[in-house]
């Protein structure tokens, strides 16, 4: 809500998509697929890729590896700077996969990674995003034999609410269209928006009845 708050051109593109009456209400295999509600699966998925509940993954490394490296890196201060290709992980080293920067990464996603843009959805999102294993190219439910077993029930989830909302209200942030504050990270279990210098993981919002 936050972003759709941040971006009304969003919301009000995704209003027209959803069914008018609650006669119509979508059944769950249609929010399920990616194609019946086109635009709402893809602000879904730019949630999920902008702001991931699970910022970071931990693996811890069951044997030796070398890892090789895309580009290369300089591993330390000495001058001249000396550049490694591949990072050497002995076993039990703990790995972690920050979540939150390969979502945002301009080196994979490009110069508007950190913006809020579903429509890259569709043709634009970026080669080196595309070589990204996981969910439509997020590490945002993790990947491989222990990929995260809610997947789908929880991105069909969040479309069910979403849709729901959207269809009967208008939101807009507690000033008024224009009047963006700015939002911070309330840290708990998971993360939260919050507005900076208040208190609370709360963002207050002005609803109005979509009519
Ligand atoms: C947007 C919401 C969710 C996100 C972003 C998410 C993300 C993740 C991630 C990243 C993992 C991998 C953790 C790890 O191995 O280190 C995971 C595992 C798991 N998730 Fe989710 N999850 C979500 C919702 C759910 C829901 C709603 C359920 C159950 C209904 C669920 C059930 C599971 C289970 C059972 C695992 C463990 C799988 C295994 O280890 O084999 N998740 N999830």
């Amino acid at each position: 809500l936050v972003e759709l708050c941040t971006h009304p051109h969003i919301q009000q593109r995704l209003r027209p998509e959803l069914p008018k009456t609650n006669a119509e209400d979508p059944t769950w295999e249609q929010l399920s697929s990616t194609t019946d509600f086109p635009y709402l699966d893809a602000v879904t998925h730019e949630i999920m890729r902008m702001h991931p509940p699970v910022d970071e993954g931990t693996r811890i490394a069951k044997e030796d590896d070398v890892f090789p490296l895309s580009t290369p890196i300089s591993l330390s201060s000495s001058t001249p700077e000396k550049l490694t290709t591949s990072v050497v992980v002995p076993k039990g080293t703990l790995v972690s996969v920050p979540i939150t920067c390969v979502n945002r990464s301009n080196v994979l996603w490009g110069p508007d990674a950190k913006s809020f843009k579903p429509e890259r959805d569709g043709s634009g999102i970026p080669k080196p995003a595309k070589e990204i294993s996981g969910h439509r190219h997020l590490p945002t439910f993790s990947d491989g034999p222990k990929i995260c077993l809610g997947k789908g029930f929880a991105l069909t989830e969040v479309k069910v609410i979403l849709s729901f909302l959207i269809r009967h209200y208008i939101f807009e942030f507690e000033g008024g269209a224009g009047n963006i504050p700015k939002i911070a990270l309330h840290q708990s279990i998971l993360p939260r928006p919050k507005v900076e210098d208040q208190d609370g993981a709360r963002v207050p919002l002005r609803v109005k009845k979509v009519e």
